[in-house]
């Protein structure tokens, strides 16, 4: 049985349909006086089930970007599309998870209950709903932790909460800020073993921001390398492997999936292509400047 059903949202956003359109993006903070410009004319497309990685300085506008397309902050200047609707009406029709930095889990509702949020906001029922729950905590590793509140958890602990409350409602479109931040490493490579599993089942679009270089080239189809600020994006780099051996087998499962893959050649000149770019070399080999 497939961990993670497959959902009407992939249906409803054909293949081919673009997940996320950024064009001409500005975002200055600030008052006339002391301006900060965190992004500037900044183009982006992701298409659907495509998984891009941004990647760059700190405060170079990584949030930023992320924040517009999840429609918690609004551009300056230029358009943000999310499957060609404007940022605000996915937010409301739900098109897309969230899991960012700080978890922004509800100190109130049990580990369970923050989970199955997005499903009760679609209408699921109670059943089906703690079933997906649970399913979901299995995965991340907190099947024991379902009835503890939030506070009772430590800090990588209530953001693998967070990716499962993402996960949830199956969205056509995640929006992953740093998400495996605060873990250690072996349950970082777990997760993100996971995480592509999860791509596969679901087709799920994803634009994930990182500060690793190689958690970014084992994930994603293109890594955009951002400069420092003002945010722009210097280069895009594609990224080719086999990912088949790299998928996890199922949820709970704690196999060494992606060992081969981290030690591949293939892998080993990505995260070289990666580094040059973010360093300011010359345009890396495969990268693709859109
Ligand atoms: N609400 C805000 N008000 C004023 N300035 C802001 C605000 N949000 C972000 N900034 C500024 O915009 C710039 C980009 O910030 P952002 O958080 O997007 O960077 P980042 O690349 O995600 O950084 P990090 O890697 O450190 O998380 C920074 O200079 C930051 O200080």
């Amino acid at each position: 049985m497939s961990a993670v059903p497959q959902q009407p949202t992939a249906a409803a956003h054909p293949r081919g349909a673009v997940a996320v359109e950024v064009e001409g993006v500005s975002r200055v903070f600030g008052g006339r006086s002391a301006p900060v410009v965190a992004l500037e004319d900044v183009d982006l497309r992701v298409a659907a089930g495509e998984f891009v990685s941004l990647i760059g300085p700190s405060g170079c506008g990584k949030s930023t970007l992320l924040r517009l397309v999840a429609d918690l902050d609004e551009p300056t200047s230029g358009t943000v599309r999310v499957f060609g609707s404007s940022a605000r009406e996915a937010r409301l029709a739900r098109d897309y998870g969230i899991a960012f930095q700080q978890a922004g889990l509800l100190p109130w509702r049990t580990v369970r209950a923050n989970v199955e949020l997005p499903l009760a906001l679609a209408g699921a029922g109670r059943a089906g709903r703690r079933e997906r729950a649970d399913e979901l905590l299995a995965l991340v590793g907190l099947t024991e932790f379902a009835d503890h509140h939030p506070d009772q958890l430590s800090g990588g602990m209530q953001q693998r909460v967070a990716i499962a409350r993402a996960l949830a409602d199956s969205p056509s479109l995640l929006l992953m800020d740093e998400p495996f931040g605060a873990l250690d490493e072996m349950t970082r490579e777990h997760l993100q073993a996971q995480l592509l599993r999860i791509c596969a089942e679901t087709r799920a679009a994803v634009v994930f921001v990182t500060h690793s270089i190689p958690e970014a080239v084992f994930l994603s189809d293109r890594v955009v390398v951002m400069s420092p600020r003002p945010g722009r994006i210097r280069h895009v780099v594609d990224v080719t492997l086999d990912r088949s051996g790299a998928v996890a087998p199922g949820p709970g499962r704690h196999d060494d999936v992606g060992d081969d893959l981290r030690t591949d050649a293939a892998f080993v000149a990505a995260v070289a292509a990666v580094r040059e770019a973010l360093h300011g070399g010359t345009v890396a080999r495969g990268a693709d400047p859109r």
